[in-house]
């Protein structure tokens, strides 16, 4: 899949919520918070299941209830679609 140029990229997370583009522009960036942990991990779980699904995995870290995650694809070296795509599902997963 082509990596996406950074006017793409700027356009794209408009659609999106609190996702920013990282510092290197080689990737996409939110810190999700839930309730607890229990929250955080079933959003972790309901991600986990589509982003092996699409064959796209997101680089993240817990702690308790905060989520941080980072989107990249390395295959392409930088933002491509399926990034926009996976953090599309992931906002609506975290229910906010
Ligand atoms: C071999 C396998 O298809 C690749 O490593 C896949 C798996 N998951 C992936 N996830 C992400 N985020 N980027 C990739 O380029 C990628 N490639």
């Amino acid at each position: 899949m082509k990596k996406l140029e950074k006017p793409a990229i700027e356009t794209a997370l408009k659609s999106l919520k609190d996702w920013q583009l990282a510092k290197d522009g080689l990737s996409i960036e939110r810190t999700f918070k839930f309730g607890d942990f229990n929250a955080a991990f079933g959003f972790m779980t309901r991600v986990a299941l589509m982003a092996d699904k699409m064959d796209h995995h997101p680089e993240w870290f817990n702690v308790y209830n905060k989520v941080e995650m980072t989107l990249t694809t390395h295959d392409a070296g930088g933002v491509t679609q399926k990034d926009i795509d996976l953090a599309s599902f992931c906002d609506k997963a975290s229910g906010q």
